[in-house]
This record gives structure tokens, sequence and C-alpha cells, in this order.
């Protein structure tokens, strides 16, 4: 109530109010219209358009509360502290557009009603910032998201059950994290810091939230002198990826298994967010896997990026695209850091080609100006990352020779950006097929050398021997389409005198299979078939 009488006050008073502004915290020519509108455009882009006869108004409404704050400071304080509320509120509003938008093309530009806006600018000072409260609180609309992912629900919930995120997945909460087991630190980045952990001594999860002594956090303090805004700031960074975790459901994105907010000694509902757990990247130790598994985690990132080119928010690029924002779950990759993903088409005019550059520090990209958009840029940011970072590296190396032209090509073409995600994840899936299918291999003349005895259900505990890249360190545990395949790989180890065909299979329905230097531990085991060697 206190908020709407300081906001209609504020619409009567606005010249002297905004003349006071100007004065208080310094911002150059601010009762010009044109600059007004500047300011709106560089904090609020998605007003603009609204913006027009009564655009005081708006702007007093914008910035009330924070002036309201900023007024009792002094003028190098308030600027200070007006930008870092104007960068909450940045954020803030991005989140809200991620939470409000439709299905690509089948909504409207803008969710945010003007309505809502102004219910949000209302809001009583000192309600947390959380946009999924304030938004549930302003929202009348019974949405999809809010019922799947109601805070009020959820989040200071200490009993909820029977609740899901997908039709079948309970959604966690805080009182899942009261038993919580054996927590080790994951990782950290700028923002924010990770850790591996055991709800109720079995689901393993991992827990995101805000660093306190990371770069982000301690960057802001030095700047601005407030915990507790820096604070907020950063949290947006979580909530924007939870909003994005949940929009954007693939398999080869982080699932959100739930958030909590908790009150800590000096902070107000800190957030954290809990997701599937998994395992960093190690590019060194990639490169020592097989080339089954090279590829998954290429085809994986693949159907990542077919899917964000083509995904209900829009084309979404990831802006920030090195390994580390990727984890390995039971060896697929699945996307983890979604703060830096982004949805904005580069705006562009035909007469300025420059406008669709894309910059790589070895390359540069001019793309096509589209009605005003620079056509596919953030699907091609995607792809040339892709290739930069995982094609060159992974698919190649160590290929069954017949797929090497196909994979060469396909690095050539993501290298060159001849092709876009579509036709790239085509040509991966169709290396999958040959692989799958066995049609990588080479239809020899050459016949077997030596004669193997068949015994069925009978293993090879010992007589171990190392080959590379093996899926078990001590032994030689390699995948083959077929017995042939084994054969083949048997005659060309010098050690190897039988082989084991195990139960197990592959991703791809290989099957494993252990290679041996003798038989002499040959014993019975259900579901298994030796061959040994018996002339050479
Ligand atoms: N679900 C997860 N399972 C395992 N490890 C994870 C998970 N999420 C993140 N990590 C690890 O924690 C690190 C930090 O996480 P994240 O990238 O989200 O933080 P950040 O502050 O946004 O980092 P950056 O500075 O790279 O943007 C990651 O590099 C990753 O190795």
């Amino acid at each position: 109530m206190k908020r709407r009488k300081i906001v209609v006050a504020a619409g009567f008073c606005l010249s002297f109010f905004l003349g006071t502004l100007m004065n208080l915290l310094y911002i150059p020519g601010f009762e010009h219209q044109q600059n007004q509108d500047s300011i709106i455009h560089r904090y609020y882009p998605e007003k603009q358009q609204r913006v027009t006869g009564d655009s005081q108004l708006h702007v007093g409404e914008l910035v009330t509360e924070d002036v309201v704050k900023s007024n009792t400071k002094s003028g190098t304080e308030s600027r200070h502290h007006l930008d870092l509320l104007l960068q909450i509120r940045e954020r803030f509003d991005e989140v809200v557009r991620y939470r409000r938008r439709q299905a690509h093309g089948s909504g409207t530009g803008d969710p945010v009603r003007p309505l809502e806006r102004r219910r949000l600018m209302d809001s009583e000072p000192g309600d947390n910032w959380d946009p999924i409260k304030i938004i549930e609180r302003t929202d009348n609309r019974q949405t999809h998201f809010q019922n799947r992912l109601s805070p009020m629900k959820y989040m200071h919930s200490k009993s909820q059950k029977g609740e899901t995120i997908n039709s079948n997945t309970p959604m966690l909460g805080c009182s899942s994290m009261d038993n919580v087991t054996n927590v080790q630190y994951l990782g950290s980045g700028y923002t924010k810091a990770v850790y591996k952990a055991a709800l109720n001594n079995s689901l393993s999860v991992a827990l995101k939230s805000v660093d306190f002594g990371g770069h982000d956090m301690e960057n802001c303090v030095k700047k601005y002198g407030s915990a507790g805004d820096c604070y907020r700031l950063a949290s947006f960074k979580i909530v924007k990826e939870m909003t994005l975790m949940e929009r954007l459901q693939h398999p080869n994105i982080l699932k959100l298994y739930g958030y909590c907010y908790q009150d800590n000694n000096e902070i107000q509902d800190t957030v954290t967010a809990i997701t599937e757990l998994g395992s960093p990247l190690e590019m060194i130790q990639l490169l020592q896997t097989s080339w089954e598994e090279r590829f998954r985690i290429c085809l994986s990132l693949v159907r990542l990026l077919h899917y964000l080119a083509h995904s209900p928010l829009g084309s979404v690029t990831l802006l920030d695209f090195r390994p580390r924002q990727f984890v390995l779950v039971s060896g697929e990759l699945k996307v983890t850091d979604l703060d830096d993903a982004s949805t904005e088409e580069a705006p562009c005019s035909t007469s300025s080609p420059s406008d669709c550059t894309l910059e790589f520090p070895a390359r540069n990209f001019t793309l096509p100006c589209n009605r005003g958009c620079c056509l596919g840029i953030n699907e091609k940011r995607n792809l040339y990352n892709a290739y930069r970072f995982f094609f060159t590296y992974l698919l190649p190396h160590r290929a069954p020779p017949t797929l090497r032209p196909l994979l060469d090509k396909i690095v050539n073409s993501t290298g060159e950006l001849d092709w876009g995600i579509d036709e790239t994840l085509l040509q991966l899936e169709n290396v999958l097929h040959l692989y799958r299918n066995g049609y990588y291999l080479q239809n020899s003349t050459k016949t077997h050398v030596a004669d193997y005895k068949r015994v069925v259900d009978a293993s090879i505990p010992g007589e171990n021997y190392r080959c590379w890249p093996s899926y078990q360190h001590d032994g030689c545990l390699l995948s083959v389409y077929s017995v042939t395949e084994a054969i083949s790989v048997c005659e060309s180890h010098t050690q190897c005198q039988a082989f084991v065909l195990t139960n197990q299979t592959t991703w791809t329905g290989h099957q494993l299979v252990f290679f041996k230097t003798g038989n002499a531990s040959l014993s019975s085991a259900h579901g298994q078939v030796a061959y040994i060697r018996v002339s050479s």
C-alpha cells in the first residue's frame, strides 16, 4: 500500500522528482526525452516500444523504488547503488522473459504485460527478489510452469510430497536437504560453487549455490559495497539457470531436481539449486577413451545443439562454450552451465555487413543479414564452438578407417560453417547408423589364419594383457560388432590366444570382449562364450 502511494506520488510530482534525480545522480541530460528513452532501452530494452507519450511515468515507475533507496545516499554512492539495482532489474527482466515466453512461433514477443509490470513495481520493498515468487504473487494465470515449479509450494515447504517436475518425478525442496550426507566439493567458476551430496543416503545430486568467496561476489562487493545486493545480482544467474533447465527439456540438458531458499546469517533467501550429478569433462582423459565413447560425446553435443537451435524459446546460443560448461552423465554429454545462454538474435542492417560478424580467436565469419537479423547466428556460433572445442579433438582420432572420410568431411564442413546444425546432425546420425550396423567393417577378402574353438557358458578370468583403448585398465576389454571382428582384433594382437564374449554391450549395442593371452583359467560362466585359438 505504502509502495503504491509512492508510485502515485511519483507520477504527480514527476518533473520535480526527475529533476532532483538528475541532480542527485548526475545522469547527464536526464531531462531530455531522448536520453530517458536510451536509459530505458539500456536497462529495459523490451519497454522501449511502449514508452511513448507517457515515457516519464514509466521512468518514474521503473526507478522509483531504487531512487527512494538511493536518495538517502551520497551522489556517487547513489549512482553506484542505482547501477547495481538496475543490473539486478535487468537480470530479473531476463528471467521473466524466459518464464513467460510462449513456445517459439506461437506466442507474443513480449510476455510481460504492462499491468503485471506495474504490479511488479508495486511489490513491497524488502520482499525478496526471487522473480518466481514475485510473478507468482502478481500473476493470476495458473500456468503449467507455475504448477510445476511453484516456490510457494516447494521452496519453504518442509513437508511437500507428491508434487512433480515431470509427470513422474518428485520435485525436491528444502525438506530433502535435511538429510544431506557425503558432501564433497566438485568445482566452482566465476559465480557458483558446486557440491556433490547424497540426499537421504540414496540420491546423489549436485548442489549449486552462489560462491560467497568467488570472483563475481568479490568484485561486486568491492565495487558496490553491498553484500546483500551483490548476492541478489549473482543469485539471478542460478535463477536463470533453473528457469532454462525447466523450460528446455532435453536428454542432454542437466535435469533440475528442485531448489531450496534458506536464510543464512547475513543474507535472506539464499538459493540452492538441486540438479542431476555429472562428472566434469577431462579432455585429456577423453583422448584416452575409445572412439565409440568420443563419438558419443560429439553426437550428444550435436543433438543438444539441434534442440537448442529449434527450442521452444527460439534459437539458444551458449555464449560461454568451454568444455567445463559440460559434464558427463553415464557417458552422455550434458550442459550444466546455462547462465550465459541467450536467445537474443543479433540485429543488423543489410548496408552494414560487419553487423553479422562472428569472431573467434583464429577465424571470423560474416553471416547474411535477413530481415534485420543475422541469419542463424546463434546456431552457427554454437556449431563453430563445437567444432573447435570438440570435433577436431574427438571425432577423427582412431576412428574406424572406413568412417574417416565421412568424419573428415564433418570436421571440415563445420570448421568452415558450410553446414547448419540440421545437416550436421543428419551426418552424425548416419555415422551412428553405419557403426551400429557394422557397415564400417572392411569387406576384406583376407581369411583368418587361425581356427578357434567355441566354448559356450565359459570365461577366462586370468590371462589378461593390456591394450589400448581398453574399457578396463588392467585387461584388454574392447567393443566389437561381431565374432568376425573379434577374431580380426585377436589376430592383430601378438599376445592374443583367446577371447571371451561377455554379456555386456556398449551404448551402440556392440559387444564387450575380453582378449586373453591363454586359456589356463577357463571356467564356467553363464551367458559368456569363450573362443580359444587352436591353430596358427
Ligand atoms: N551437475 C554437476 N555435476 C558435476 N559437476 C558440476 C555440475 N555442475 C557444475 N559442475 C562443475 O562445477 C563447475 C562450476 O559450475 P558452473 O560452471 O555452473 O559455475 P560458474 O560459476 O557459472 O562457472 P563459469 O565461471 O565457468 O561460468 C563446472 O565447471 C563443473 O565442472
